[in-house]
């Protein structure tokens, strides 16, 4: 086990943040975002923690963190429910103190409001390693940390190649890090840039290989996965930069300019930073396709953890599937789904098609009293139970959980709207995705 080194997740800090996955994040933060079919999107980091032999891990959540704080004690505290002996997860849940009012401001305030608990003595980590809390990925941290050492830095930044990729097929997203290396991957510069800076990906690119000021210099993405020596990060956040709110802005780019050494890591493995809907759409997908892109949900050699549950096994009917993954406890009738993603305890009824969609299943089963068939009005949402009603055909949709479909319904984006906010009628349609909120009911017979 390794002890030297601590892993500090974020969870999600702001409504700003928050947006980029709404409405999935309406009432959870980011990496508490159910994920095929029987994960949240934290899973994958803590995961790859503890395929690392990463033991100690600080979990800081603040925003919208109920469901987070929730699965990851159940989860990962006390150790031995996911199977493995000696790792802990802590979470650390915003506070307010009578030195420090007010909510934590980003991640830098975050991490310098922690550290009286980092620096605790019974703390033996000379290195921390932060991770933002909802990427999906596998990384073998040791490796990272290797580089880390060889290259005695204060600070290493794990780096994504092809930013002009990355412009080209994200360009909803708020924010990212730039990163210039030299022909030893030190990082020379680290750029945050806004949406509000209108960047041209062909120049950047160019800059890239034409730069004059360096022999070789290339570009990357950050993936805003930083280790930082426990020295380093002290003086950064108490003595250089104190009143600095956040990491990539402010801190990075500081240590830099005051001559740290900052290190990459090349990494090129698939990795999805979630920064919007059309991203956790793809992500889902993919993990609905045996195929060598994208997360691998079966590799046995980096077990996926999660928190264990009680569930009987799926009870399939008369249905057809295909390319698809299927939740545990679910009960699905006569029915047809492709290419999609059925979450736990998720009801499908008689001749209804689910195509091209994510289901993310229930966190009970139906009670009598509020699905019963006897009370049930036509036309209202009255009476329908969680899970999807008979006859209904979906195709292309986000359906969060404990969702109530009636039956005869149609949900395929008919007018073909790319952005559309109908909260009142229970979705929201994001990149031409339909996205059913939460405990949202659907009367029979609607057309979406
Ligand atoms: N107070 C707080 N408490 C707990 N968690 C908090 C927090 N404030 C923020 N977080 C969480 O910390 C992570 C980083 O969030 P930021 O909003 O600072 O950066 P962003 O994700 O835009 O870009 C970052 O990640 C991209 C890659 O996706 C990089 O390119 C870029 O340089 C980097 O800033 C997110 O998981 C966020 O939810």
């Amino acid at each position: 086990m390794i002890q030297s080194v601590a892993a500090i997740v974020f969870g999600d800090g702001s409504k700003e943040s928050s947006m980029r996955l709404y409405p999935l994040t309406k009432r959870r933060s980011e990496g508490a975002i159910p994920i095929a079919a029987n994960y949240r999107l934290i899973d994958a980091v803590i995961s790859n923690c503890i395929n690392s032999n990463i033991s100690k891990i600080y979990a800081l959540t603040q925003f919208n963190s109920t469901s987070l704080n929730s699965h990851l004690s159940r989860a990962y505290s006390g150790a031995g429910l996911v199977g493995k002996q000696g790792f802990d997860v802590e979470v650390i849940a915003a506070y307010q103190s009578r030195e420090d009012q007010g909510w934590f401001q980003g991640t830098a305030d975050a991490v310098r409001r922690c550290l009286w608990v980092l620096e605790d003595d019974h703390n033996s980590a000379l290195e921390f390693i932060l991770l933002p809390g909802h990427h999906l990925y596998k990384m073998d941290y040791q490796k990272l940390l290797a580089i880390h050492r060889n290259s005695n830095a204060d600070i290493t930044l794990a780096v994504a190649p092809s930013p002009a990729y990355h412009f080209r097929h994200n360009n909803r997203r708020s924010s990212f890090g730039y990163v210039e290396v030299n022909s030893e991957n030190e990082v020379i510069e680290f750029r945050e840039t806004r949406e509000s800076e209108k960047m041209n990906p062909t120049a950047e690119a160019e800059h890239s290989t034409n730069s004059k000021n360096c022999i070789s210099r290339s570009s990357y993405r950050s993936m805003g996965i930083y280790v930082i020596k426990k020295d380093a990060m002290i003086k950064l956040l108490r003595e250089y930069f104190p009143r600095a709110n956040d990491l990539a802005t402010e801190i990075i780019p500081g240590a830099i300019k005051i001559g740290m050494k900052v290190q990459s890591y090349i990494f090129d493995g698939y990795w999805e930073d979630m920064t919007d809907i059309e991203a956790f759409y793809k992500a889902s997908m993919e993990s609905t396709r045996n195929s060598t892109s994208g997360y691998n949900f079966y590799d046995i050699e980096s077990t996926l953890y999660t928190l264990p549950k009680c569930l009987p096994p799926s009870l399939i009917m008369d249905a057809i599937i295909t390319d698809s993954i299927i939740g545990g406890g679910c009960i699905l009738n006569s029915c047809n789904i492709k290419g999609s993603v059925i979450g736990t305890r998720t009801r499908i009824g008689d001749r209804s098609v689910i195509e091209d969609s994510v289901l993310m299943g229930a966190d009970i089963y139906q009670q009598t009293t509020y699905g019963d068939q006897s009370i049930r009005e036509e036309g209202t949402g009255i009476g329908i139970p969680i899970g999807i009603g008979e006859n209904s055909y979906i195709r292309k949709a986000i359906i969060d959980k404990n969702v109530r479909i009636g039956k005869n319904i149609r949900i395929t984006n008919k007018d073909n709207v790319q952005e559309g906010n109908r909260e009142a009628l229970g979705y929201i349609i994001s990149g031409g995705i339909v996205i059913v909120l939460r405990n949202a009911v659907i009367p029979d017979g609607s057309i979406i």
